[in-house]
């Protein structure tokens, strides 16, 4: 990963990477009065669609990576601690949003697997492209679209010693809702005093559950695509 970060660096100077420090919880009916009470202003509400793409032998999500088109952006999320278990309840990626950067890294994950191996590249029946303008780099490493949802977020801040912590609360088009405190870390920034924000607030809004809970793209995987879904769960992705 040094080395890749220095390529990075050296090909595209002004890269940023986030590291994006999220733990999600279940909704109740008084999380809005709870977050009033504990000082949180909402910042307002919106509407959005997503689009996750991978191979057809799902060479980037069991490496934990996650490429995802949300309303025309571009965004790669990969672990940010390579030893992270599964089932932790703070999770960290890093995030990034520069699509020459992504296309770099991803080609090197795709060329870098046993290509032998692999399954036929292409779309199959139950694999299609999704409509996202510009599709010939997905084309071209043989990406497909496994999971496309539309969320309604409704978010909130709260500004603590460290910095702001941001929680939305999600509402999937599939029906599945589910609320995230998240801190968005900057490259070389403190990872631990954003873990600490986190765990304040969950303890604030009485979340003292010690159980994982799962995000959408596990619900929407579970109940569309269960092999997927299995593969994921095999090698303690999910
Ligand atoms: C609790 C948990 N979350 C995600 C993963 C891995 N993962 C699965 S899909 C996925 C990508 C989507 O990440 P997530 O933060 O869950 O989605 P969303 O809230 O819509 O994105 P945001 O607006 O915050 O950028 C990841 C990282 C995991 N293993 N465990």
């Amino acid at each position: 990963m040094g080395i890749l970060i220095v390529s990075w660096c050296f090909l595209y100077p002004s890269t940023k990477m986030t590291v994006e420090v999220e733990r999600k919880f279940v909704c109740d009916a008084e999380i809005m009065r709870k977050l009033q009470d504990i000082g949180a202003e909402c910042v307002g509400e919106r509407e959005f669609g997503d689009q996750y793409f991978d191979s057809p032998d799902f060479l980037l999500t069991l490496k934990d990576f996650w490429l995802r088109c949300r309303d025309g952006q571009w965004e790669l999320k990969s672990p940010a601690v390579s030893e992270a278990p599964a089932e932790t309840l703070c999770t960290r990626y890093r995030e990034i949003t520069s699509l020459p950067v992504i296309q770099s890294e991803v080609s090197k994950i795709i060329r870098e697997s046993n290509c032998s191996q692999r399954k036929q590249i292409g779309q199959t029946e139950d694999t299609p492209i999704c409509s996202t303008g510009d599709t010939k780099w997905l084309n071209e490493l043989g990406l497909v679209c496994f999971a496309e949802f539309r969320t309604q977020r409704c978010s909130y801040v709260l500004e603590r010693e460290d910095g702001a912590v941001r929680v939305d609360l999600d509402r999937a088009d599939f029906g599945y809702c589910v609320g995230e405190i998240e801190v968005l870390v900057p490259e070389g920034g403190d990872v631990n005093a954003a873990l600490q924000s986190i765990t304040s607030i969950a303890e604030q809004l009485g979340l003292n559950s010690e159980k994982k809970v799962k995000g959408k793209m596990d619900v929407f995987l579970q109940r569309n695509r269960p092999d997927h879904y299995n593969k994921l769960l095999s090698a303690h992705i999910l």
